[in-house]
């Protein structure tokens, strides 16, 4: 009690809810991912940043443009806080969970695995996995059906992620049911619902649940699955090596061995880390780490920028008509490169939505040290929390910020994304330890929703919730007040480590003609 006095009194310039003792504040957190939301907001609108105690867990939950700058744009800070111990047991110490040196030369050995020409090999991956999705969404929009975007567009990405992180298809918008794709699904919902249960964050406590059996089962399908597409890999790259040896010594330039197609893997493959190979392990918490952010922050985008399109029908039929000029007569084959990347308007929506409903709602540092932040001290082993989300709702940055309207992006716009400082609008993470799948999410993004728009008319679930004054269906602390009840079919919004929506993304589609 005595040692946190006095962390009590540094903290003092940051207000905060008031606490009970021992707990803290974690009685107000809530049961559920959407009450911590709600309990997240409220604070925001009533303090700007502000600290909360989980037990003798200090955060201090920063929303304040110039202290997010202070975080972010640190080298110091890179340390992640203790929410992410929960991913550990998947994950390791893989590039979104380590910190000092290993981090150092992870990220410097990854950072080509994104370069130009080889998202280019992986937009043909994103361009054949789409082609089928279209398939599917036309099969299950029939008859005006609502059906859950959601959770179909979740397959499709991890189809998307194992093909290129891996090189492997193991085609769960066909099979959803198979062993892997079944435990992506648990891990990820798992990881997410632990992080807001106090009791079920610690393994120590975590092994007395009823599901943490099929917590370590799941675990186990996952490492046996990658790690034998580890070796498989290696297996075909000696094979490779082999028959070009074997084609070079019979001066042929041909030889009959199939290439297999590039994926993440193989860079990991071929890397170095201080002048040696990486071993098997830090190369399976590399793939799993892509496998884990490269397909739940994805599926969360493309849910809800389905969603504001099926609900604000102006913005889709900008989206169409920009489509129409770009893509001209043929509506149903597959954008280039450059012309996915000449889709302006569709860059301002999907700014817009990122905006509205970001993948990553917070995020967190943990202080190896005290800092001072602009003046503020921030103690030792707290952690600093970017509350991502709430930058979206600052009116200062997006004036009436309940309104969708992509053209605050616009480069024309009166006080455009460019005047901004750009810290106030960080949808993926910003400096040192900023998102490093930022370009290949873009393209998959725009690849995925360009084609649907191009194929289907996206509908509410039902005709009376388009929004016919271009507001959006959630709103937050006093603002709640002011709108009526959500509908059974407007998002329930539940913040874990991704945004999701609890009752998941519901529409119709109707196949244009
Ligand atoms: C809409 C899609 C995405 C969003 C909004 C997003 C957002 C973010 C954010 C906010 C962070 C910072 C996390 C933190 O500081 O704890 C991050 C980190 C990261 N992201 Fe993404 N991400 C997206 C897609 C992807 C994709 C597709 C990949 C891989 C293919 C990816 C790989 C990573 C990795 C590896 C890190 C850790 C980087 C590091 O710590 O050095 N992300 N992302």
């Amino acid at each position: 009690e005595i040692k946190y006095s006095g962390v009590r009194q540094q903290i003092a310039h940051t207000k905060g809810p008031p606490t009970l003792p021992f707990i803290g504040n974690a009685h107000q957190l809530g049961k559920t991912p959407t009450a911590a939301l709600h309990f997240m907001f409220n604070n925001f609108y009533k303090y700007g940043n502000f600290r909360a105690w989980i037990g003798y867990y200090l955060y201090v939950v920063i929303s304040e443009p110039k202290d997010v700058e202070y975080v972010l744009a640190s080298n110091e800070l890179i340390a992640k806080s203790d929410v992410y111990d929960m991913m550990h047991p998947w994950l390791g110490d893989g590039l979104l969970t380590s910190k000092g040196s290993k981090w150092h030369k992870h990220r410097k050995m990854i950072t080509p695995s994104f370069h130009f020409k080889i998202l280019q090999d992986f937009h043909d991956v994103m361009n054949a996995n789409s082609s089928k999705f279209m398939e599917k969404l036309r099969d299950i929009s029939r008859g005006d059906n609502i059906f859950d975007f959601q959770g179909m567009v979740n397959y499709l990405t991890l189809d998307v992620i194992c093909d290129t992180a891996m090189g492997v298809s193991i085609n769960a918008m066909d099979n959803p049911h198979t062993d892997f794709a079944k435990a992506v699904e648990f891990i990820c919902c798992n990881i997410n619902m632990r992080a807001f249960n106090p009791l079920k964050r610690k393994n120590f406590t975590y092994q007395f649940f009823p599901e943490f059996r099929q917590y370590c089962k799941t675990l186990q399908i996952l490492k046996e699955f990658t790690y034998d597409v580890i070796h498989k890999r290696m297996e075909l790259r000696k094979r490779e090596e082999e028959a070009k040896q074997e084609a070079n010594n019979q001066q042929s330039a041909e030889s009959d061995f199939k290439k297999p197609k590039m994926a993440f893997l193989d860079t990991l493959l071929s890397s170095t880390v201080d002048g040696r190979p990486l071993t098997i392990q830090e190369i399976y918490e590399e793939v799993s780490t892509f496998m884990f952010e490269g397909h739940d922050t994805t599926t969360s985008a493309l849910s809800f920028i389905t969603y504001l399109l099926s609900r604000h029908m102006g913005v889709q039929k900008k989206v169409y008509e920009e489509q129409k000029a770009i893509m001209g007569a043929d509506m149903k084959r597959n954008a280039t490169f450059q012309e996915l990347a000449d889709m302006k308007y569709l860059d301002m929506v999907v700014k817009e939505s990122l905006r509205l409903y970001p993948s990553v709602p917070m995020i967190g540092r943990h202080t190896d040290k005290e800092y001072s932040m602009n003046g503020k001290t921030l103690p030792i082993d707290t952690s600093a929390i970017i509350f991502i989300m709430a930058l979206g709702y600052n009116e200062k940055t997006f004036p009436d910020p309940y309104r969708f309207d992509p053209e605050r992006f616009a480069a024309t716009a009166k006080s455009s994304a460019e005047d901004h400082n750009p810290f106030d609008y960080v949808p993926f993470s910003a400096g040192p330890r900023n998102c490093i799948g930022q370009k290949f999410a873009q393209l998959e993004i725009k690849t995925v929703i360009s084609k649907i728009v191009r194929h289907f008319e996206i509908l509410p679930a039902l005709d009376e919730l388009e929004s016919k004054d271009g507001y959006v269906s959630n709103y937050f602390g006093p603002h709640r007040e002011k709108r009526s009840e959500l509908h059974k079919y407007d998002p329930n919004l539940a913040m874990v480590l991704t945004l999701k929506s609890d009752n998941g993304i519901m529409l119709r589609m109707r196949e244009r003609k």
